[in-house]
Parts: C-alpha cells; structure tokens; sequence
C-alpha cells in the first residue's frame, strides 16, 4: 500500500523565454505514516512535486497517485492538508476563526467546528490561544496556527512547503522536536519540502535530494534513525553520518550542471 506513488513524472512549464523542465522522470513511492522531506537548492523542483500530489499543478507527463486516486479525487476527497511556508492567517480573524474557516467552508456544524479547534489547538501546543488575533501571536506561533488549520480536517497526509524557512534557529528547533512528536502522535504521513540539511536528517524517515535542471530525483536516503529523537541526537554519529550522505547527494546532483 503506498499514499503517495509517482512514476515517471515529468512537468515542463512553457514560458516566454522556452521551456523550463521543473520535473523529470521523477519515480517515488512514499508508505502511509512516512516522514518524507525533499531537499534541493533552489529551482530543483521540490515546491512543483509538492504542489503536484495537491493537484496545484498538473504534470505533463507520467503518473502520479494520490490513496490510489488522481490528485484532483485526492484534493476532493479531502486526503490532505497544505502549509505553506508563510503562515497566511487572515489578520482580522482570531487564531480560532482562521483554524474554523476550512471547516466552514466544508460544511462541519458549529458544534464540530469547535470540538476540533479545540483538539488541533492543543496538539499544537496553542491552547488558550484562540482568541487571538495572529498579530499578537510569534512568527513561531503563528505558524503553529497555520499547521492546526491544515490538521483540523483529519487528513491522513500532510504536506509541508518551507514552513519553518522563515523562522529562527532556536523557535525552529522547538517546531522540529513539536512536529516530530505530532508525527508520532497521529501516524501521519508527512512530505516536507526543506533547504537545511539537520532539519531533513532530523525529522525524516526518508530523504529525497533533489537537483535542477532538469529538476529530478538524484538520491532516496532511508533514515537509520529510531523515531523517538532528541534534539542532541544530531551529535551523534549516526546522525553526521546521514547528513554526510544528503551532503554527498547535493553535491553529486551539483556535478550534473
Ligand atoms: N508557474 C511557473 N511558471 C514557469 N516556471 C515555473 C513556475 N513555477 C515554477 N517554475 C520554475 O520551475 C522550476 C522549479 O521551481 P520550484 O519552485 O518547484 O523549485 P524549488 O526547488 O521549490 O525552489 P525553491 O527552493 O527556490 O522554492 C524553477 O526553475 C522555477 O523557476
């Protein structure tokens, strides 16, 4: 059983100055309850793959398959939930209005509304925090926030583009060890798009390193890591091993320019 199978994906956007191939052959398959983060440098194509299992693009060519559905059966069946990498709470509502407004959209009563901010709330450590305006939350929390949001639906998958990027050392630490103990706390599966290699070797039970031009999948790294992970296991040999080997990676893809 895979959540997410891809095989032979290709994407090629036609712009005005030719054809920019963002995908190529890429040929993955991700098991359900997998941490699966994508790292490239920029233009690699990890924001295209992530935004093609959300049907936000369409590829040009292979096939990509979403729970054994085309991503567009995914997206309506409601498989996943999207973080991007910018928390993009709306300012005039408060933290519990901006978690309700999916579940308004899709029609949950009010009573179930409320039952499930509260829950996602608490699974992202933000209780007490719904009558909030996002403006008088962190950038930390806020994007906890945005990942209660794309929770509060029960979508088994969740897909997570750049959500720590913006933010410093220190509250990105913190966020890794929440979402790695949330991760183990709900078994869900998780595609994770990344630019740092501790935070890819920290969370992930998969690494895939990706290179541009044409944008393609250049090694799948398994993770020797047991899931439970304290922050100072990235001293461990182990761990410099696994981030010596996604440096590797990077590197060879970089060979190909
Ligand atoms: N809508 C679009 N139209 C034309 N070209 C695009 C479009 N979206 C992405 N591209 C191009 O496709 C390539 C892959 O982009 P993508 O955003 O997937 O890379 P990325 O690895 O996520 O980069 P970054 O790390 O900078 O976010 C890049 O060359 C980009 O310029």
């Amino acid at each position: 059983m895979t959540v997410i199978e891809a095989s032979g994906v290709s994407l090629t956007f036609q712009t005005a100055d030719g054809p920019v191939h963002a995908l190529k052959d890429v040929d993955l398959s991700i098991a359900p309850g997998e941490f699966v983060s994508f790292i490239g440098p920029s233009g690699c194509g990890k924001t295209t793959f992530l935004r093609s299992i959300a049907a936000l693009e369409t590829p040009t060519d292979g096939t990509l398959r979403v729970n054994g559905m085309e991503p567009d059966a995914a997206r309506r069946a409601r498989a996943y939930g999207y973080v991007f990498q910018a928390p993009g709470l709306y300012p005039w509502r408060t933290i519990a209005g901006n978690i309700s407004l999916p579940l308004e959209i899709m029609g949950f009563s009010k009573a179930d509304r409320a039952e499930r901010i509260t829950r996602v709330m608490d699974l992202v450590e933000l209780s007490g925090f719904g009558g909030k305006f996002p403006w008088q939350l962190s950038g930390g929390m806020q994007q906890r926030a945005s990942i209660a949001r794309a929770l509060a639906f029960d979508a088994d998958i969740l897909l997570m583009d750049e959500p720590f990027g913006a933010l410093d050392e220190i509250v990105r630490d913190r966020l890794n060890e929440a979402l790695l103990a949330l991760w183990r706390k709900t078994g869900k599966t998780i595609g994770f798009v990344t630019h740092s290699i501790p935070e890819a070797v920290y969370l992930s039970t998969k690494i895939v390193v990706m290179s541009p031009r044409p944008g393609r999948i250049t090694r799948v790294i398994e993770s020797t890591l047991p899931p439970d992970r304290p922050l100072d296991i990235r001293d461990t040999p182990e761990f410099i091993a696994l981030a010596h080997e996604v440096r590797e990676g990077l590197r060879d893809g970089h060979s190909h320019d």
